[in-house]
């Protein structure tokens, strides 16, 4: 099977890598065209804008940072709607708001090809290991056609319904990621401040009812105040954005995903929007220790 592949990001090039490994002929762009060069010597094909790549594949996956680099993408001179026609398939992994994909799914649809939205869950490890969850929603024919895809990329799919409803349940979970993470940092920062070992209070939260993958993969490198990036902050305050503004809509008070997401925007403030999201323990603790000795 055929693919292209637009954004080699963190996430982009794990996946591009997991379909060539797994005997797909890959066609890669990115904006920094210089990245593509890694995949090219794995064995992937080179398409000098987005239009080539959809011109030369029936199916083009994108993973890209936001909204405004999906619309990019799509709409800008030499983007995918040039060559997008009947036949085609176009399937958005970025996380994005449902309006953005909807914007997109409309235009792609117009000029007959089909759309599938599918962000996915999990991060740069589960991607490298085909271990995703992908939140699909949008052309059931589409997604049906490129499942052996989905099958590499990830461990479990869903099919979510309507265009909107994949972006819609990925800003939710990640809502929820963030503020656990902002839990965290504040937990650690407590037990650190009133005398207790944070390595302690992470093995105690191991063994219990909110013991999760999170706290056991990120806390240990908090504790070192190690942060390379697995998920970007800036990509986290992106989501918790969009998450605030669905709130906003639907008239759902969230306070708590509210107060997580000041804190992801003071860390991208402290310029740590390149670090791992966890990096917003370096704000939670200038915020807990501002006033005391
Ligand atoms: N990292 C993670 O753990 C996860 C990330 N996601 C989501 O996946 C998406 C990608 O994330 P990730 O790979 O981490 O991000 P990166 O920041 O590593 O990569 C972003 C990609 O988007 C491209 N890009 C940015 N702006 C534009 C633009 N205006 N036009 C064209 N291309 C552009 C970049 O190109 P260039 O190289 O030229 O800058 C790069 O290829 C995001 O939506 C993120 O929220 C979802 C699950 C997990
Ligand atoms: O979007 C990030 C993730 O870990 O999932």
């Amino acid at each position: 099977m055929e693919v292209g592949f637009l954004g080699l990001g963190i996430m982009g090039k794990a996946m591009a890598r997991n379909l060539l490994r797994n005997g797909f002929r890959v066609t890669v762009w990115n904006r920094t065209l210089s990245k593509c060069q890694e995949l090219v010597s794995e064995g992937a094909s080179v398409g000098e804008t987005p239009a080539s790549v959809v011109k030369k594949c029936k199916y083009t996956i994108a993973m890209l940072s936001d909204p405004s680099a999906a619309l990019s993408v799509v709409f800008d001179k030499d983007g995918v709607l040039e060559e997008i026609s009947s036949g085609k398939g176009y399937i958005d992994m970025s996380t994005v708001d449902a309006d953005t994909s909807s914007k997109i799914s409309e235009a792609i649809t117009k000029k007959g090809g089909y759309f599938l939205e599918a962000p996915v869950s999990g991060s740069k490890k589960p991607a490298e290991d085909g271990q995703l969850v992908i939140l699909a929603a949008g052309g059931k024919e589409l997604y049906e056609e490129i499942t052996p895809a989905f099958n590499v990329l990830g461990k479990k799919s869903f099919f979510l319904g309507e265009v909107g409803n994949g972006a819609k349940m990925k800003l939710v979970v990640n809502m929820i990621m963030g503020s656990m993470m902002n839990a965290l940092s504040e937990g650690l920062c407590l037990a650190d401040k009133s005398g207790l070992n944070p390595q302690t209070l992470l093995d105690v939260l191991d063994l219990g009812g909110v013991a999760n993958p999170m706290f056991k993969l990120k806390g240990p490198a908090m504790i070192k105040g190690s942060y390379a990036p697995a998920f970007p902050l800036k990509h986290q305050q992106k989501d918790m954005r969009l998450a605030l503004a669905l709130g906003d809509e639907h008239a759902v008070s969230m306070p708590v995903a509210a107060t997580a997401n000041e804190a992801f925007k003071k860390a991208r403030g402290l310029g740590l929007g390149d670090h791992d999201f966890s990096a917003v323990f370096e704000a939670v603790k200038g915020k807990g220790s501002s006033g005391d000795a």
